[in-house]
């Protein structure tokens, strides 16, 4: 199993230049594509899910053409976009039922047993005759995730799917998503960096609609040892920090400001030598861009 991404751009007619020169190949497993608002992550799902069409390049699914067979492509995806849209005043059973009617699950035994099955995997079993409308962000997203598992598709999408989860609804997710990469290529599509260094085997950072970087997350992880120092400083000190030396990002600890420092060796004593995290990587790829 094997998406090839071949030289896509896009640019749309506002002049945003959305993808510019995009290859990767993705294989079996669960791949993270990590950007901040506006990189072009959407624009790269919706493409690969055959909803727009690139100025240029080529997509290939093992041997469908893409770009030219959007509809035998469509037979082996499943995708939970980022906002999957309004939920109906119907119960899970109804929707999931109905779905899957639409792909085309027309016996209606095997429709039941399908349905029933993913209820079950999703979780949502105990609450499937409940009103979608009704349910947590949590809830809304696993029904997401069963809805793209219908017809057992080999290639799955997700676009974002943590946002807004509270902590525990994301623990949940989590342990739902770590699944699907055993039979599919699965594409997390997603800003959040922990979602990628949790679930993923292999990555790409995308930012102003060009790949970044690609690899496996600890081994960016471990390029970057011996490089990240950090050091607790006074909030008003910061821009001098910032004047000498590399910081990469800051956050707050305990009242005071933390800052990361991407330096060759240790700028000076009172910095501590930190084990450099996904986080860390993806800061300084930003911070050189
Ligand atoms: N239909 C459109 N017309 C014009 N510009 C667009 C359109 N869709 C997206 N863009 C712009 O293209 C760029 C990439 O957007 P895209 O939605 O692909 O990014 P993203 O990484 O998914 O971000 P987000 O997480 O905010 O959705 C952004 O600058 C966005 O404003």
């Amino acid at each position: 199993m094997k998406l090839e991404i071949k030289n896509l751009s896009k640019t749309y007619s506002n002049g945003v230049k959305a993808l510019q020169d995009v290859s990767l190949t993705i294989e079996k497993g669960m791949f993270g594509l990590l950007g901040q608002n506006g990189a072009g992550k959407s624009t790269l799902m919706r493409t690969i899910s055959t909803l727009q069409d690139p100025d240029s390049g080529q997509i290939n699914f093992n041997d469908i053409n893409v770009l030219k067979k959007p509809e035998d492509l469509r037979k082996v995806l499943g995708y939970l976009p980022q906002e999957f849209g309004v939920y109906p005043n119907v119960t899970a059973d109804e929707l999931l039922t109905h779905i899957a009617d639409m792909k085309g699950i027309v016996n209606k035994g095997e429709r039941k047993d399908t349905v029933e099955a993913l209820l079950q995997k999703v979780n949502l079993y105990d609450v499937r005759d409940k009103k979608l409308d009704g349910y947590s962000g949590g809830m809304k997203q696993r029904f997401g995730i069963a809805q793209a598992l219908l017809g057992n598709p080999e290639l799955i999408i997700v676009d974002e799917p943590t946002a807004g989860l509270d902590p525990m609804e994301r623990n949940r997710f989590y342990n739902l998503l770590s699944e699907l990469g055993e039979d599919a290529v699965v594409i997390l599509s997603t800003h959040i960096v922990e979602d990628v260094s949790t679930l993923c085997t292999d990555m790409a950072i995308i930012g102003n609609g060009k790949v970044m970087l690609t690899g496996k997350p600890n081994e960016i992880e471990e390029a970057m040892r011996g490089k990240i120092y950090e050091v607790p400083i006074d909030r008003n000190k910061l821009t001098e920090y910032q004047e000498k030396y590399n910081v990469i990002s800051q956050r707050f600890f305990a009242g005071k400001l933390m800052i990361t420092v991407l330096a060759d060796e240790l700028p000076d004593g009172k910095f501590d030598t930190k084990k450099p995290s996904l986080e860390d990587a993806y800061f300084k790829i930003l911070s050189e861009n």
